[in-house]
């Protein structure tokens, strides 16, 4: 079976099975992350204490880790979750949200990496960068220039973060280091919403709880992202503007299917090794 097949028979999957996808994220975008989560057909919890995290790990199909508010507690928390994860065997999906913004930042995503083993890595390409050792001129939470095409970068880290590494960007770039896949879909009013990145890696993480193929689930994730910015965008009014796009934005990735997608995606193979 091609991959775009087997990815268009993950819509389905994921809507009967309905995975419970655990979350420990940042305190900006966690409703959309629960409702993305939602939309796509998996069903989100969102535990971040110490005391408990660990336990609501055991059960989950998928944990999201998402270091955008990070702090003490919290990443104490997403170790717990993490190494119970790891043990059950359930994907971890790491969203390195502002890695490389402050030295805090940088020194928490090495101290998880270290603890946790990631099954697939999403961010973009400052964040990614940073995570293997790269400076790049990033704001916040925004990504900077990176000397690497998205694609070599991806490629790059999936060598030496040993996962499945999503790049995203105008084209995204996923890799497991072998083969390295790009989508051409997207649209610029994705980086004006805070939390596109966000949702995306929620919609991998509801992937990843319905397959043991850790490529497909993360280019179905950010597929999915891209492909509703840009239907998204083509069903805005008049005088409509950022604010309704987040909230058609839910709309539109609630209402695609195995068969728009497959309609939809620009998927090029760019390596093999
Ligand atoms: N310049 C762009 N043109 C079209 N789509 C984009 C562009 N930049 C990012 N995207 C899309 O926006 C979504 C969020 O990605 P990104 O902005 O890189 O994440 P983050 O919000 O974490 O920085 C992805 O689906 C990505 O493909
Ligand atoms: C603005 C902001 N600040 C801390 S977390 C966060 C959300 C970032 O979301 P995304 O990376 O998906 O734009
Ligand atoms: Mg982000």
């Amino acid at each position: 079976m091609t991959m775009q097949k087997r990815i268009e028979l993950l819509f389905k999957k994921v809507r009967n099975a309905n995975p419970l996808v655990h979350h420990i994220t940042n305190s900006v975008t966690i409703n959309d992350c629960a409702n993305c989560t939602l939309a796509i057909g998996g069903s989100p919890v969102m535990a971040s204490s110490v005391n408990e995290a660990a336990d609501m790990a055991k059960i989950a199909n998928a944990l999201v880790i998402n270091l955008g508010t990070l702090n003490a507690a919290s990443c104490e928390a997403m170790i717990l979750a993490g190494k119970a994860a790891n043990s059950a065997h359930i994907p971890v999906i790491l969203d390195p949200v502002g890695a490389g913004a402050t030295p805090y930042r940088i020194e928490m995503a090495e101290k998880i990496l270290r603890e946790v083993k990631m099954s697939i890595i999403r961010g973009n390409a400052s964040e990614i960068y940073s995570l293997i050792g790269g400076q790049s001129q990033t704001r916040g939470v925004d990504s900077g220039t990176v000397s690497f095409s998205g694609a070599d970068l991806a490629v790059k880290a999936a060598l030496e973060l040993n996962s499945t590494i999503v790049v995203s960007g105008r084209t995204d770039a996923i890799s497991n280091g072998e083969t390295t896949v790009l989508v051409n879909n997207g649209d610029p009013l994705l980086t004006r919403v805070t939390g596109t990145g966000c949702m995306a890696t929620s919609l991998i993480g509801s992937f990843a709880g319905v397959t043991d193929q850790m490529l497909d689930a993360a280019i179905a994730g950010i597929s999915v992202m891209s492909i509703a910015g840009e239907l998204t965008k083509s069903k805005l009014l008049e005088g409509e503007g950022t604010g309704t796009f987040r909230v058609k934005l839910v709309d539109t990735i609630s209402l695609m299917n195995g068969a728009t997608w497959m309609q939809e995606v620009q998927l090029h193979e760019y390596a093999t090794r």
